[in-house]
């Protein structure tokens, strides 16, 4: 049987503590998550999704319980050392890309970030090929922009660089957060489309943060429903395919 790459066991991130306003915002958490999966989560706004992010990414430490990666407690490791084998989209273009640095540099920077010295690539121009080849593929001009500084690209095209450096290096877990909320419908709906295509071309397993209904039914196998720090639904398998929005609405009707 498939063992899971990623597990939180009972994690409890606790805010306030010792005051009348403690609260568990993470009350409880269990979860496995397999190699492939691709799970959307929903939640309302306060419902954890990013506390629940920043467990994942090491930049919040939990009260109790542990993250395990590979069958190894990662609860103590630190988020640079996590960057060996996470990545993360933010919802902001600006976050995740240096903005003096030009299209290629960030892309070094990324092929380099988590790897041992001996596994980085020399220079710049033995990797421009490559670079030229890799940003083709997202089909809007970003390969004719390779020696931009990152600050000069219009939001869509810097996202689909954080994308591409989040992914570059194929990591072992990916966290997308609400990464096309701040684009045009059009922009959003392009990168989608890349994220979806990179997620199954390279097999990556993947937690995608969104408000849209629509995306969390139409991608990926898998959709957690987050209230109140807890985990109220985990839909996965032939549910998820026969998944409507009306459906989906009357879960979140029942557990408000
Ligand atoms: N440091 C903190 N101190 C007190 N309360 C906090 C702290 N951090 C988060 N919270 C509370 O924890 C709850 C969960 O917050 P979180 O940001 O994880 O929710 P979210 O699901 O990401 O919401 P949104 O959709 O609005 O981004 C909220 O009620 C928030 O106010």
């Amino acid at each position: 049987m498939t063992k899971p790459i990623f597990q939180l066991k009972n994690i409890v991130k606790t805010v306030n503590e010792g005051s009348a306003e403690e609260l568990n915002i993470l009350d409880h958490i269990n979860l496995d998550i397999y190699p492939g999966d691709f799970i959307t989560i929903l939640g309302s706004n306060g419902a954890g999704k990013s506390t629940l992010f920043n467990t994942i990414g090491g930049n919040l430490k939990p009260n109790s319980g542990q993250v395990i990666y590979n069958n190894k407690d990662i609860t103590k490791t630190s988020v640079v050392k996590r960057t060996a084998f996470l990545s993360r989209v933010f919802q902001d273009p600006k976050m995740g890309t240096a903005p003096r640095m030009t299209v290629a540099e960030n892309l070094l920077l990324a092929e380099k970030r988590g790897k041992k010295h001996s596994l980085v690539p020399r220079n710049l121009k033995s990797q421009m090929n490559k670079f030229k080849k890799l940003t083709k593929k997202m089909n809007n001009n970003l390969d004719k922009r390779l020696t931009t500084a990152t600050g000069n690209l219009s939001g869509g095209q810097r996202q689909t660089l954080s994308f591409l450096m989040a992914t570059i290096n194929k990591p072992g877990i990916l966290l997308l957060d609400e990464h096309t909320a701040a684009l045009d419908p059009k922009t959003s709906q392009q990168l989608m489309d890349i994220t979806d295509n990179t997620i199954h071309q390279e097999k990556l397993t993947c937690l995608m943060i969104t408000h849209h209904l629509d995306d969390a039914i139409n991608y990926g196998n898998r959709l957690l429903v987050l209230h109140q720090g807890k985990v109220s639904y985990d839909i996965s398998g032939e549910e998820k395919k026969n998944l409507t929005k009306e459906k989906l609405l009357t879960f979140f009707n029942d557990i408000q």
